[in-house]
């Protein structure tokens, strides 16, 4: 479960529910043969010269006929591989904002395949910020900031963004930065005005090629096309969202929908007008040393957060209930029969995650008091903590996220829920085989 800049590039960690910051960086990258051509919408002629990328010249002339890119798609493939991966520019994707896909021809058709390229209804409420609750400003060392300007209750909506630049997650491993750069600059360069200012007026700290830093330093990354585990990561740049400065318990956070490629963030917490609107970039338990580490690889910057500015006695404490209540949730989410799981042992982690003010991710620790609670009979509590897990995790994951569903079928009919009498069940078998 993880995601912006692809959060954990530095560590390439696991990532939080839905998309997650993402730094590419960690997926290095190969050396290998450029090949620019066309997509399967168009004829391609390749030209190999001795020593240089092969160049496919189209043969089309334009844009063939009911066509939604604005451009030819441009393509690269590594060596002899079957596989490229082209540059699709739609300029009219939700309502005229455009975006640029850098993705294999197979994708892009299931990219138009999705309700956000099917209906442009399902976008006409993203990217508009009519009222917006929050001002944009200049900080002192943290550069551009969101602060609000009203007060904002847990749940409310702050905004909804669609992508201007969605990168398949493969490109870093498969090409040359010096092949994959120029690709990238062109993708931008596409893009309606509107959208390719807002991208390059986007801040990068690599100090590498623009483009690629602002992907580096702004991209989330999310999950798209598959069965859960059979997933592809995608790298997508929502500008307005990537100005949310990071903080490791912070007030704010978001999800993305695979189906209308729109990131949406609501609040976490009571924010009071004045204060700074901020998201974690990274799963944000873990010690502080980590969390430091990590920030300063990934995004280049010494976290200052309450957190991470506690007196030491205060931080010890707080690393040590992290370690301690990671330990209690691999136990937790053990359904073998020789777990000590108990539902007072996921309180007890329930309690923590309170104390350290983790208030979206506690959303996966209801789950697990829930579920303790089903496995063992106990359907009123359980009923309690699914509520609880559904509340927190449609502000975490959404929705439509799995955990959220498997929540409501647990209040709907506990008794029939995967989890109704399990831990019982799998004790008593234990129990069995030992006589
Ligand atoms: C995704 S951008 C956030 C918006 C950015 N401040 C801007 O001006 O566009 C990430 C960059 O913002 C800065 N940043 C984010 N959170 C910060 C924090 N808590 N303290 C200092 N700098 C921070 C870092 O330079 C980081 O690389």
């Amino acid at each position: 479960q993880e995601s912006s800049l692809n959060s954990e590039l530095g560590f390439c960690g696991s990532p939080l529910i839905g998309s997650t910051f993402w730094n590419p960086i960690c997926a290095g990258d190969r050396q290998g043969l450029t090949v620019v051509a066309g997509s399967g919408d168009f004829q391609e002629n390749i030209h190999r010269a001795a020593n240089k990328p092969a160049e496919v010249v189209l043969s089309a002339d334009g844009i063939l006929a009911g066509s939604p890119w604005s451009h030819k798609p441009r393509c690269l493939r590594f060596e002899n591989a079957t596989e490229k991966y082209c540059l699709y520019t739609s300029p009219t994707f939700a309502q005229d904002r455009g975006v640029t896909l850098f993705t294999t021809p197979e994708h892009k058709d299931l990219f138009l395949q999705l309700p956000a390229f099917t209906n442009p209804d399902v976008t006409q409420d993203a990217n508009r910020e009519p009222n917006p609750p929050y001002e944009s400003r200049q900080l002192p060392g943290r550069g551009v900031g969101l602060i609000a300007n009203r007060t904002l209750h847990r749940g409310d909506h702050i905004f909804s963004t669609t992508p201007v630049f969605v990168l398949h997650g493969d490109i870093y491993e498969t090409f040359a930065d010096e092949d994959r750069f120029p690709f990238q600059t062109d993708g931008i360069n596409r893009l309606p005005d509107g959208a390719k200012k807002k991208f390059l007026d986007l801040c990068g700290h690599f100090g590498t090629d623009k483009v690629d830093d602002i992907i580096n330093t702004n991209s989330f990354a999310v999950d798209l096309f598959g069965e859960e585990d059979d997933e592809t990561n995608y790298n997508v740049v929502m500008p307005e969202i990537s100005r949310l400065n990071h903080d490791c318990r912070p007030n704010a956070h978001y999800h993305f929908d695979p189906l209308t490629l729109t990131q949406h963030v609501h609040a976490l917490r009571t924010i009071m007008p004045g204060e700074e609107l901020t998201i974690s970039y990274l799963d944000p338990a873990q010690t502080r040393e980590e969390r430091l580490k990590a920030l300063r690889a990934s995004w280049g910057f010494a976290c200052s957060c309450s957190l991470c500015t506690q007196p030491t006695a205060q931080a010890k404490a707080s690393d040590e209930r992290i370690k301690y209540t990671l330990d209690l949730i691999e136990e937790l989410e053990d359904y073998s029969a020789d777990s000590l799981a108990t539902p007072q042992m996921a309180e007890a982690v329930i309690s923590m995650y309170e104390q350290e003010r983790l208030y979206g991710p506690i959303a996966e620790v209801y789950k697990l008091a829930a579920v303790e609670f089903n496995g063992v009979g106990e359907i009123w509590p359980a009923v309690k903590y699914a509520k609880l897990a559904i509340e927190a995790g449609i502000l975490y994951g959404g929705p439509y996220d799995k955990d959220v569903k498997d929540m409501e079928q647990l209040v709907k009919e506990p008794q029939m829920h995967w989890s109704h009498l399990l831990r019982m069940e799998k004790r008593m078998e234990r129990n069995m085989q030992q006589e």
